[in-house]
């Protein structure tokens, strides 16, 4: 039997690659976005879009009672650390807050599972570069990892207590795009590196700066572990047949288990177009953790099926670019 799913965020960067990810395999999708940071053309026209906002309590129990889904992927949020810093409020209202309502809606029309975007933001910045179990120490910086961090914890409780299935993905860098060139990162000030380093590869910036060549790695500037967006949406697939069949909850790290540093993503993408980008040095961006790389272990054993196929940096590069191209044929239709 097909089953069905409700995407919150289905038309933001990772949720629209997951969304068809999930209509590829046969999965029926209904998004629920309130376009505040996505765009309508990274919907699938094969999936039912709602345009509304998760914290409205009464059109959640409208779609559960007239979609009964039989689980919500939740993307919707507010994603920009900075701004975390500067408006808590909002991130603890519409990430903590919005979430408890989604849950609350969820155990009322019985809604059994749940897969949750968090974030390596909430690791300790100065975990000394070794890569991170999902058991490592917990110090998020920002109120965006605290915001998440919090969510977690809700849905763990109440997953206890109301016996709902969740699986809790903690997302190292994604980037790259849709290699098939459906959908890629649209936002147009979105801040990740390859985003930038891209629009600099296609004209639309002139330069872009690396914020700190003074760290302890090995160029001096900050480690990451990348990882394609296409598989990180495979990643949601095979974690929602797990859930869906085993029951249970499960917090796994979504990476590749290795780090690459600013200079290295730029010079990938160097390599993909063959000229130079004018990367200029800067101070260092407050905040930045010098490294977070996941330890994969726990997704590798609780997924085997799930057989990453984009793991080089030039891969992501190369579709970043590409969506960067398309993007300025959407923007301009
Ligand atoms: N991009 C990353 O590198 C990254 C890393 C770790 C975790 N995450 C998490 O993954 C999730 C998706 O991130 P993204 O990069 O796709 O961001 P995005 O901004 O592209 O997508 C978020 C989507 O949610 C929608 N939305 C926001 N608030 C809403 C609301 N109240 N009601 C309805 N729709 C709403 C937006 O319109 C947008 O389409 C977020 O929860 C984010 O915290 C992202
Ligand atoms: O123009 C730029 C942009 C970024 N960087 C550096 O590149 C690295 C990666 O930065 P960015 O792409 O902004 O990602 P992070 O700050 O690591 O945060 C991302 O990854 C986190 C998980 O690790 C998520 O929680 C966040 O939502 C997401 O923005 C950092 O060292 C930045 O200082 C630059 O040097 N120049």
């Amino acid at each position: 039997m097909t089953s069905k799913i409700l995407v919150t965020g289905g038309a933001g960067y990772i949720g629209s690659h997951t969304s068809y990810a999930c209509l590829d395999e046969g999965f029926e999708v209904v998004i629920l976005d309130d376009l505040s940071t996505g765009v309508a053309h990274a919907i699938s026209p094969e999936a039912r879009f709602i345009e509304g906002d998760v914290a409205d309590r009464e059109l959640l129990a409208r779609i559960f009672k007239e979609e009964k889904p039989d689980a919500v992927l939740h993307f919707a949020g507010r994603i920009v650390v900075p701004e975390s810093v500067e408006n808590p409020i909002k991130y603890y209202q519409e990430n903590t807050c919005t979430s408890l309502g989604l849950l609350h809606e969820m155990v009322k029309a019985d809604i059994g599972t749940i897969l949750f975007s968090s974030t390596a933001a909430v690791y300790d910045p100065d975990n000394g570069g070794d890569a991170l179990p999902e058991d490592a120490l917990k110090v998020p910086l920002s109120p965006y990892g605290q915001s998440k961090l919090m969510t977690e914890a809700m849905i763990r409780d109440i997953g206890v207590a109301h016996g709902l299935g969740a699986g809790i993905l903690r997302y190292f860098n994604v980037a790259g795009a849709d290699p098939k060139g459906r959908v890629g990162q649209s936002t147009p000030n979105a801040t990740h590196l390859l985003k930038i380093a891209s629009q600099v590869a296609t004209g639309k910036r002139e330069f872009m700066e690396v914020y700190g060549e003074d760290y302890e790695t090995r160029d001096g500037t900050c480690v990451r572990d990348y990882i394609h967006v296409s598989d990180l949406a495979s990643a949601h697939v095979e974690t929602l047949k797990h859930v869906l069949s085993v029951g249970g909850q499960i917090t796994m790290n979504c990476g590749y288990g290795r780090g690459a540093t600013v200079k290295e993503v730029i010079a990938a993408a160097e390599r993909v177009t063959g000229s130079p980008i004018d990367a200029r040095p800067a101070d260092r961006r407050a905040g930045d953790a010098p490294s977070l790389v996941a330890d994969v272990s726990r997704i590798r054993e609780t997924l085997p099926s799930w057989q990453p196929k984009h793991e080089t940096l030039e891969e992501m590069a190369e579709t970043a670019i590409a969506w960067e191209e398309k993007l300025k044929t959407l923007n301009s239709a």
